[in-house]
């Protein structure tokens, strides 16, 4: 039988593992695990903007990527952060879900 935990998880708690890319980026910004929930893998991606200053200084809700790693992990030159629909999946597409 599952556990109550099992049974109500949040999506924003279900574990996602990161491809080898995305991880990379993920380790840059202090990350030492391999295994996330999604919530974990967006504050490891808001420190790794802030690290490489990738956010526009004039507005700061858009980030240009385009010459950085994560440019390339998203496939996109610039995003906006007000669109989270958007933004959510283009990084799911860089992780799996991990059975527990
Ligand atoms: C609400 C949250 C968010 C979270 C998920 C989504 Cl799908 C959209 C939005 N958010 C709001 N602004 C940002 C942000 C903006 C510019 C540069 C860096 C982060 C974020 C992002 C966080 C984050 O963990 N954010 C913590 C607090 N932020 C406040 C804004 N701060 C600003 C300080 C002044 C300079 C610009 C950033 C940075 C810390 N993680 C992200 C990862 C990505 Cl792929 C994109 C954006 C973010």
């Amino acid at each position: 039988c599952l556990s109550s935990s099992q049974v109500n998880t949040a999506d924003n708690e279900k574990l996602v593992r990161p491809n080898v890319q995305l991880q990379t980026l993920l380790r840059q910004a202090g990350a030492e695990q391999d295994v996330f929930t999604l919530k974990e893998v967006m504050v490891y991606l808001g420190k790794y903007i802030m690290s490489k200053q990738l956010y526009d200084q004039q507005q700061q809700y858009i980030v240009h990527c385009g010459g950085d790693a994560l440019g390339a992990v998203l496939g996109v030159d610039t995003f906006s952060v007000k669109e989270p629909r958007i933004l959510f999946a283009m990084v799911t597409k860089n992780l799996t879900a991990v059975r527990h």
